[in-house]
């Protein structure tokens, strides 16, 4: 489980115009279930997500991962309840490589390099062999029916393949956790629904799933088992 208590994030704290984008948010993400974050635009749910993948800090409050695997945590203790806010940069940097794979709005896709270079990034810091990295991204990209685009520049891509070229990067380290932040708001109803679907796959393996939308195909997915309601960074509502 994640659990957050009372985080804050402030943005230019201390400076002349400090803004607050989440406010005292407190919460429990079980692992293997499906949350979604929903709220309006500037409600919070990115600078959320970055605070629980560990690639920003909360300006206060505490988010503490309960029971990960000891593989997810080089060199962590192992037990229960590890609080990651106070962890040293390196330690968030290998959790975020190892826990968390990121599926964001725009794709974030490298242009000017193939697709199969694009899975294969996020194991670049972790020197894994290229050779090992390479056939386990063609495995992916197979997966996702793409064996044919492992070479093409992303540029060349349809949303839809593009879209499947980042689900495929957010996976090759194994995370335990997928986070994804408006995954379907380039895409038509037809390929969100498709998006859902594959979500539903990866939770069917015990993964654990953290989405960021206000598109209807996915807050009312019947693969939801929880829908958090933001509202200028605090939650209105849960459901159920
Ligand atoms: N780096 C930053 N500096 C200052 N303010 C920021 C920064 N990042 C976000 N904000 C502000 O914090 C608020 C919350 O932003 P955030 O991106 O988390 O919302 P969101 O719910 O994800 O919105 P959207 O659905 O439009 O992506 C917004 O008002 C935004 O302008």
């Amino acid at each position: 489980m994640i659990e957050l208590t009372q985080v804050v994030k402030t943005y230019h704290a201390g400076l002349a115009t400090p803004f607050t984008a989440v406010d005292g948010v407190s919460l429990q993400i079980p692992f293997g279930q499906l949350t979604i974050l929903k709220g309006p635009s500037g409600s919070g749910k990115t600078t959320l997500l970055t605070l629980i993948g560990c690639m920003a800090r909360p300006t206060s409050g505490r988010i503490h991962l309960h029971g990960l695997p000891a593989a997810a945590l080089p060199g962590l203790p192992s037990g229960d309840g590890l609080e990651i806010t106070s962890l040293p940069e390196r330690f968030l940097t290998g959790i975020r490589r190892r826990t968390f794979g990121f599926i964001f709005q725009q794709f974030n896709l490298i242009q000017g390099i193939s697709a199969l270079e694009n899975v294969m990034l996020p194991t670049c810091p972790t020197g894994e062999d290229a050779a090992v990295v390479r056939r386990r991204a063609l495995e992916l990209l197979g997966r996702f029916g793409l064996s044919r685009q492992a070479g093409a520049a992303v540029g060349r891509l349809s949303g839809g393949e593009a879209q499947r070229v980042a689900v495929a990067r957010a996976l090759i380290n194994d995370p335990a956790v997928i986070i994804a932040d408006e995954p379907t708001a380039h895409l038509d109803s037809r390929l969100s629904a498709e998006f859902m679907e594959l979500m539903g796959t990866f939770k069917a393996t015990g993964r654990t799933l953290l989405i960021a939308s206000h598109d209807p195909i996915v807050y009312e997915s019947p693969l939801a088992d929880r829908v958090v309601t933001l509202r200028d960074g605090r939650i209105t509502a849960t459901t159920p």
